[in-house]
């Protein structure tokens, strides 16, 4: 059987301690991972400690520009070799894997190999009162060795998104991905070794998070930590980089709204919102999770949706069509099946869905789960205020535009939203009014990767995207010269 190792120094490490790595599709072994132990965590950071001051540092922007290019090239070589890998850790769909994940997971690092050739600094020339005069500019410095935790929804694409900024600004990187999805992100270390990446300039420890990733984030040799993930996570996070006074970055959990108004455009809105409520199987921090409709359209809307949802074919990811593949775990499956019995315990009427799809062959064996539409619950339901991280949504009635924007504001959390409606004004009213990092008009998950991307209250910390990357992953020094 395969074992996915650990690669730090430019050396794939075995630590001789496995876990199984299994496929959600059937529940089957299909590798064993090999969980980095402490001498091995202690060792990337000493390596990329060490790797800091040697040739790395000594490369021009547009040297690391050139190499972080080569990755991009080489990841895009062995392009067929990252898709298998990724549907084999998560079941998705070919679809997915071909027009998001993989592709956005090159484009991360084509995109900040070239941003990073834009990052300036600032200067004023100074005159003080009593006649004296200097020259202020600053200098960006990388930050220094960096811990990139990544989630298993989105493998590739949010490791990436971490680890391309993290390089082009010059800092080391030791990437911690989940337990449950190690396979692209070994792909990946081979990528880096194979391209020449200085010794010790990208680590991989490979292992789970409270074993592995806590001992990491507390380490003094670790300068900052991003972190993707439960909001529950980024809380322990927190309290483990205390000690060391760490920066961090935060992109964590969401419960997402839609608002379909009266001026929707009510087909855009139903396929819209069936795209945002089980996209990759409801795992995604952007999804929907909530829906409100105004009360004009709200009974073609529901019929219109359960309608989409009992149409969405679920299989094997290499299927004809195929949109959506299974949770990625049976631990997921269960806390999602646990949602769709709470929701029926707190009074919800089940639309479509709400429980598991019966195939009569290996499947049944692995994580599938029934794309689920629920209403009838109040806004204060668990349902309706908790993350599920599921292919559920429930839909409610709203009349006026205060009133839904004062229940979309009534969340913990605030990642995203969409709003559905013709009215540009309305639109524009509205978007500014919802408390999250991020809204979509009449679309979902459509990405300019130079615009802001983060959440606020429980829903993350900082912004990544374009300048706001270059500027966590840097440390401005000021200068200031007497003339
Ligand atoms: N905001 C975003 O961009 C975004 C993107 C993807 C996922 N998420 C959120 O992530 C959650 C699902 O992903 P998940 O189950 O992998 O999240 P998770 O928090 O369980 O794990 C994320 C990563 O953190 C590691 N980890 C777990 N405990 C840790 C600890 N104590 N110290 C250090 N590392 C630790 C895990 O091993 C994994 O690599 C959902 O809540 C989802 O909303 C948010
Ligand atoms: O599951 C969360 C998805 C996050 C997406 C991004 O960070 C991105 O598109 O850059």
């Amino acid at each position: 059987m395969d074992i996915l190792k650990s690669y730090i120094n430019g050396e794939f490490v075995d630590s001789g301690e496995y876990f199984d790595n299994i496929n959600p599709v059937n529940g089957e072994v299909i590798a064993g991972i090999a969980e980095a132990d402490e001498a091995m965590i202690n060792h990337a950071i000493s390596s990329a400690r060490k790797a800091l001051y040697g040739p790395w540092s000594q490369l021009s922007v547009n040297e690391r520009s050139a190499l972080l290019h080569k990755v991009a090239d080489r990841m895009a070589e062995r392009e067929q070799e990252f898709i298998d890998a990724e549907i084999a850790d998560t079941g998705k769909s070919l679809f997915q894997v071909k027009t998001i994940d993989i592709p956005r997971g090159t484009a991360n690092f084509r995109f900040f190999a070239d941003q990073v050739k834009y990052q300036g600094g600032e200067s004023f020339v100074t005159e003080t009162a009593n006649g004296e005069k200097a020259l202020n500019y600053s200098v960006n410095k990388p930050l220094g060795v960096v811990a990139v935790i990544s989630p298993w929804n989105l493998p590739l694409l949010l490791a990436t998104w971490k680890i391309a900024p993290a390089l082009a600004c010059g800092n080391c990187v030791i990437l911690k991905p989940s337990e449950e999805t190690s396979s692209t992100a070994v792909l990946l270390a081979q990528v880096m070794d194979e391209v020449g990446m200085p010794k010790g300039v990208f680590n991989l420890i490979l292992g789970r998070g409270k074993a592995v990733g806590d001992k990491l984030t507390s380490a003094p040799g670790i300068d900052a930590v991003t972190f993707t993930g439960a909001s529950a996570t980024g809380k322990q996070i927190m309290k483990s980089v205390a000690e060391t006074v760490k920066p961090i970055s935060f992109e964590l959990g969401g419960k997402n709204a839609a608002i379909v108004f009266a001026h929707a455009d009510i087909a855009k809105a139903i396929a819209g919102i069936t795209r945002s409520s089980f996209t990759n199987c409801g795992q995604v921090c952007l999804c929907t999770e909530k829906v409100y409709v105004h009360r004009s359209l709200f009974t073609p809307f529901l019929e219109g949706l359960k309608q989409a949802a009992e149409n969405i074919k679920i299989g094997y990811p290499l299927e004809q069509d195929v949109f959506m593949g299974p949770l990625v775990s049976r631990l997921h499956q269960q806390k999602v099946l646990a949602y769709y019995q709470l929701a029926r315990e707190e009074g919800a009427e089940v639309v479509t869905g709400g429980g598991v799809p019966v195939f009569n062959d290996e499947r049944d064996n692995g994580c599938f789960i029934q794309p689920t539409i629920l209403t009838g619950l109040e806004d204060e339901a668990r349902v309706n205020q908790e993350e599920i991280f599921g292919p559920v949504c429930h839909v409610s009635i709203f009349d006026d535009e205060a009133e839904v924007i004062n229940r979309v504001n009534n969340t913990p959390y605030g990642l995203a939203a969409s709003i559905w409606t013709e009215h540009l004004t309305q639109a524009h009213r509205v978007a500014a009014q919802i408390e999250v990092g991020l809204v979509w008009v009449n679309t979902w998950f459509l990405r300019d990767l130079r615009a802001p991307f983060g959440g606020v209250k429980l829903s993350g910390i900082g912004r990544e995207g374009g300048e706001h990357s270059l500027a966590f992953y840097s440390e401005p020094s000021n200068i200031c010269i007497k003339i």
